[in-house]
């Protein structure tokens, strides 16, 4: 892990101070795995790879310096975790409708002193009664498709804002089928940028979708409705 994660930081351009806690939370990740479902990937190499430069690549694309920034289904903390080590002037809220994973992430944030995230267990189209037009960027992985993922993460976005969907390199039919529902949600898409993974020849993709006006106040709707009949 080591390894990968030294030559990895360096392509990003990131310190390898990151090293360090980066290597803590594996080891809660993989331990806490054994007993609670939280990620298929366990091998130190791939867990290095796949998840961690997978989501500091997003580092390269954006500036999350300073900015409020809510993880939407961040599971056991990705893409948010790395993000808020890597950028600790980021205010990261960590989003998921489980709370056992949100019990983990507390842990995590609590013994590998992350002080710049709070974790919030809930539905990110309930969240977003209390919390819409909140925050700067908006990201998510392997959450949802387009469609359903814009309803829940466009809302919580301020105008102007960025929503950075993490997406495969195949997913040129799911962008296109998420147009009309970005054009309802006031989101456009800005760019479709696809990167390699440090380390790999894997390659994956960022979808930033611009918040360019107001989401109308009936979105988001109850989760069943999303589901049923997605924009
Ligand atoms: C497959 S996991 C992905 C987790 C993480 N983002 C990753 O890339 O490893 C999907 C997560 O999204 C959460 N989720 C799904 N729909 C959600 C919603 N509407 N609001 C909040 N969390 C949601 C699930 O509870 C689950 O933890």
């Amino acid at each position: 892990m080591e390894k990968s994660l030294t030559v990895g930081l360096h392509e990003l351009g990131l310190s390898t101070d990151l090293i360090t806690p980066l290597q803590q939370y594996a080891a809660l990740l993989v331990e806490q795995n054994k007993v609670m479902n939280l990620t298929g990937i366990t091998e130190p190499k791939e867990v290095a790879t796949l998840h961690f430069l997978d989501c500091l690549a997003l580092t390269k694309l954006v500036d999350f310096s300073e900015k409020n920034v809510v993880d939407v289904g961040t599971g056991a903390g990705f893409p948010g975790i790395p993000l808020a080590i890597a950028v600790p002037t980021a205010d990261i809220t960590l989003l998921d409708a489980l709370q056992k994973r949100i019990g983990f992430l507390q842990t995590v944030c609590q013994q590998v002193n992350i002080e710049n995230t709070t974790c919030v267990h809930g539905r990110a189209e309930e969240f977003a009664k209390d919390h819409r037009a909140s925050f700067d960027i908006a990201t998510s992985r392997a959450v949802a498709s387009l469609p359903m993922l814009a309803e829940f993460s466009l809302p919580l976005i301020k105008e102007g804002g960025l929503f950075l969907a993490m997406k495969a390199v195949d997913s040129d039919e799911e962008i296109s089928a998420a147009k009309s529902a970005l054009e309802t949600l006031g989101g456009q898409v800005e760019s479709v940028v696809d990167y390699t993974i440090p380390c790999t020849q894997i390659r994956h993709r960022a979808v930033l979708i611009r918040k360019v006006s107001q989401t109308p106040e009936k979105y988001p709707r109850a989760f069943a409705k999303i589901k049923k009949t997605p924009l």
